[in-house]
């Protein structure tokens, strides 16, 4: 039993390692988190099982039936044949029965995860589906998937009856040949009474082993249809940004070079996302980029994180290939805030530091969070800086803090901004506008910025504005040369200043 956890749990240690530490993120777009659990959960257990339990009992009544055949055999060959003609049948009969186990336990663990990912998805978007007063619909998409895994298990039931009843037939047939032709064989003398009960017991010895190693065979095959997936998994090449050793440069002055770059996600090969994007950015520069929703700007900020390799061109970072650059290295140099910054659920202070190399002090946590304005809510916490992030507790706008405070603490010299103020009051937004200004003039630690924004009032006083659309740069300059060129970045502020009046 030890021995069987002990191999579940290395089974899900080198699955979840092979998943996270080896595998790009588009791996992780192509999975769904619903299957990606039961491969951690019931596949793991199911493999631990073959390894430990099935293939030591199938060894033993292999090596026992043969025995007894062999001792049948040279009590009386005829009888013997007919028993290996009748064992024969049955491994045939359940060689078919294994590999329908296969087949269903492949669609019960596929069933099984959709099920999962149905109820994760419910009880993570709860409130709008009680806003939408969906829960019935809901708990019907649940149901379906428990519908179709009812079908299989009532077709392994009709199965495993079809198993037992060949099985019985043909393990009472041995006992009716066995009376009839070794009756006949005692009247003419061939064998002795003594020898057809020796007889008639080893055969009862040999078809059990048959039916042992046929039960557990067919349950080997239900492990190995659940496990093929973890295998496939734990087969898959490693990315090779985390198996080749970059080069780590001895400062990172932070200049950007987008060159002629095109990008598609491999879910969606025949969309191009990004069409031939060349940008530069100096360093200490802070550009701006906005453009309508999809128009390629968070996968352009994607590219620049090597989450995706471009299709075409590449991304230089201060004049050096970003694949030629170590990436752990690198990504210790830039501070990221996302659009909508989902915080662990660990205490307020481990959440600040997250990811931070250098030794961090209670003080420096505090510093960052004041610089982020979040240093007073977090204060008014029961527990404060100790106070455990559960999804619930936390506004938008105070999530938002937290992560920018993350990324300040990071002292990055490049920061990512991807709607990084979205979630913010307009008095929070100017305050944490301000310290992001002040991150960057500052002489001693001059960063590189690159802002993504739609409330363009955050980014006027960028350096460069970048204006996207259908995953081209259509316009690039200053927000007054913008302006004054009367396209899609003069019409977006427009349209934004009368929303304002
Ligand atoms: N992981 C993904 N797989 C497939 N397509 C994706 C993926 N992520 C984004 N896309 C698609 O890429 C296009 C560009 O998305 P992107 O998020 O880069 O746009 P954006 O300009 O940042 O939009 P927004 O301003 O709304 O955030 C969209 O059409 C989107 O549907």
């Amino acid at each position: 039993m030890c021995y069987i956890w002990n191999m579940q749990v290395k089974r899900m240690r080198e699955t979840l390692y092979s998943a996270l530490l080896l595998q790009d993120i588009s791996f992780f777009d192509s999975e769904t988190v619903g299957d990606l659990t039961s491969r951690l959960g019931s596949d793991c257990q199911q493999v631990s099982r073959v390894i430990g339990n099935d293939l030591n009992l199938i060894l033993r009544n292999v090596l026992q039936g043969a025995g007894a055949l062999i001792y049948l055999i040279v009590l009386s060959w005829p009888l013997g044949l007919c028993t290996l003609l009748i064992c024969t049948t049955l491994a045939g009969v359940m060689l078919i029965y294994g590999l329908y186990q296969k087949k269903a336990a492949k669609l019960t663990q596929e069933f099984t995860a959709s099920a999962n990912e149905v109820a994760q998805e419910t009880f993570s978007l709860m409130r709008t589906v009680r806003v939408y007063g969906t829960e019935k619909q809901e708990f019907a998409r649940y149901n379906q998937w428990l519908g179709r895994l009812a079908d299989i298990s009532l077709r392994q039931s009709a199965a495993y009856g079809f198993w037992n009843l060949s099985f019985n037939t043909l393990y009472h047939s041995t006992q009716i040949i066995a009376v009839l032709v070794g009756g006949m064989s005692i009247l003419t003398g061939n064998i002795t009474a003594e020898q057809l009960t020796k007889f008639i017991l080893y055969s009862e010895w040999l078809i059990y082993s048959t039916w042992w190693v046929g039960d557990n065979l067919s349950s080997l095959m239900q492990s190995v249809g659940a496990s093929e997936k973890v295998f496939q998994l734990m087969d898959l090449m490693p990315s090779n940004q985390f198996i080749s050793k970059g080069k780590k440069l001895q400062k990172l002055m932070g200049r950007i070079d987008f060159v002629n770059v095109s990008f598609h996600y491999s879910s969606r090969p025949t969309v191009p996302i990004l069409q031939n994007v060349s940008i530069a950015v100096a360093p200490g520069e802070v550009v701006a980029l906005v453009g309508l929703s999809g128009s390629g700007k968070s996968t352009l900020v994607n590219l620049l994180l090597r989450l995706y390799e471009p299709t075409k061109g590449q991304v230089l970072i201060d004049g050096f290939p970003l694949k030629e650059l170590d990436i752990k290295w690198l990504r210790e140099r830039i501070g990221y805030v996302g659009q909508e910054p989902k915080l662990f659920r660990m205490d307020i202070s481990s959440n600040i530091k997250y990811g931070c190399t250098r030794d961090i002090k209670q003080e420096d946590i505090e510093w960052a969070a004041k610089q982020a304005y979040a240093h007073d809510f977090i204060s008014s916490l029961p527990n404060g800086y100790e106070t455990l992030v559960d999804d619930d507790l936390l506004s938008g706008g105070q999530k938002q803090r937290i992560a920018i405070a993350r990324a300040i603490l990071r002292d990055p010299d490049i920061l990512i901004l991807d709607e990084a103020t979205s979630a913010l009051d307009a008095e929070s937004e100017h305050n944490v506008k301000g310290v992001l200004r002040a991150l960057r003039s500052d002489i001693m630690t001059k960063r590189t910025v690159l802002v993504i924004a739609h409330r363009l009032s955050t980014i006027q006083a960028a350096d460069r504005i970048v204006v996207m659309g259908g995953g081209r740069v259509i316009e690039m300059g200053s927000h007054r040369d913008l302006l004054q060129e009367e396209g899609l970045y003069a019409r977006l502020a427009r349209r934004q200043a009368d929303a304002v009046a």
